[in-house]
């Protein structure tokens, strides 16, 4: 049998129900991740199986309030985000209708639906009656040209099961992007590999290039309850190596204690976080670590 696989990317205004849809889409593990985020940080929020297909929901962070200067950064990785993948889903919700928020989000949408499918998700039908359903849903067709409309309930799970199944249509037929195994803990390895990006970006500022990356090697539970998390920092040049570790590494030292300290916090558990820093040459050029990171180069700091 064929295999399929690709991106989804969600938009939609904070609380429209992403988080509540990819947990019905995905499998309940991945809520112990969404619910404690606010900004959501990785860009990988889940994979879902439908038939022979893998769905890679990728996310669109901070991408209506952003503060600082990262998340500005992230901003623009968001709509790349999207920009990249094969199916974007704009969430909106029943009950509020086309928002200003909703009105930007169209306005931007032309860009990133060049080549790829586009569609809308009207979300909590469960709190309208029918008219204003069909209403919304005609007004927004009429600013858009969505490739498909869903009515859900992500809570209750109307017209989710439809959706899925519409969406592992949608993607290109190939191999899987994920091993099966590692599809639960994915969104969990990202977040805490762009936890630990963040600190070195904060921490190193201008001092290094926009060359690092930092990937989650390893995820080991433990039988006390923590967790032991192996991360390695990628750097392009050896020269760039003693700058992430600093003098005597006390650089990497405050680096690790400040991922720790907010995965810790973020999981509710205590975290043991080693870091290694290791030079790749060329790894832009490496398209398979690229897709893995889900963050194009110039926009990944
Ligand atoms: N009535 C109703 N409420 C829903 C439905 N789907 C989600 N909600 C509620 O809407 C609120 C926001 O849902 P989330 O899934 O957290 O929204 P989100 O888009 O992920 O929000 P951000 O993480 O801020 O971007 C929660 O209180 C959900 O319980 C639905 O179908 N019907």
């Amino acid at each position: 049998m064929t295999t399929r696989a690709g991106f989804v990317a969600l938009i939609g205004e904070p609380n429209a129900g992403k988080s509540t849809l990819l947990n019905r889409m995905v499998g309940a593990k991945v809520s112990i991740v969404t619910h404690k985020v606010q900004t959501t940080r990785a860009r990988i929020r889940g994979v879902a199986l439908e038939g022979e297909a893998q769905i890679v929901f990728v996310d669109t962070p901070g991408l209506f309030r952003p503060r600082r200067r990262l998340d500005r950064a992230m901003v623009a990785a968001a709509w790349s985000g999207a920009a990249d993948a094969d199916v974007v889903v704009l969430m909106v919700e029943a009950h509020r209708g086309v928002t200003e928020g909703v009105e930007r989000i169209l306005e931007t949408l032309p860009e990133v639906a060049t080549g790829r499918t586009v569609a809308l998700a009207i979300n909590k039908i469960d709190r309208v009656e029918a008219p204003v359903l069909l209403g919304l849903s005609r007004d927004l067709n009429e600013r858009f040209e969505f490739a498909q409309t869903f009515m859900i309930s992500a809570e209750r799970g109307h017209g989710v099961d439809v959706m899925r199944r519409w969406l592992a249509g949608q993607l290109p037929e190939g191999p899987w992007l994920y091993p099966e195994d590692q599809i639960a803990d994915l969104p969990m390895r990202m977040i805490a590999a762009e936890m630990t990006r963040e600190k070195l970006t904060l921490r190193l500022h201008q001092e290094i290039p926009y060359q690092l990356t930092v990937e989650t090697e390893a995820w080991e539970e433990r039988k006390d309850g923590s967790a032991r998390v192996d991360q390695i920092v990628y750097v392009s040049r050896d020269g760039h190596k003693g700058i992430v570790l600093g003098n005597k590494g006390e650089t990497i030292k405050a680096v690790s204690k400040a991922a720790r300290e907010e995965l810790e916090e973020f999981m509710g558990r205590r975290i043991h976080l080693f870091l290694q820093v290791k030079v790749r040459e060329n790894w832009l050029d490496e398209a398979e670590r690229y897709s893995e990171m889900g963050l194009n180069f110039k926009d990944g700091n």
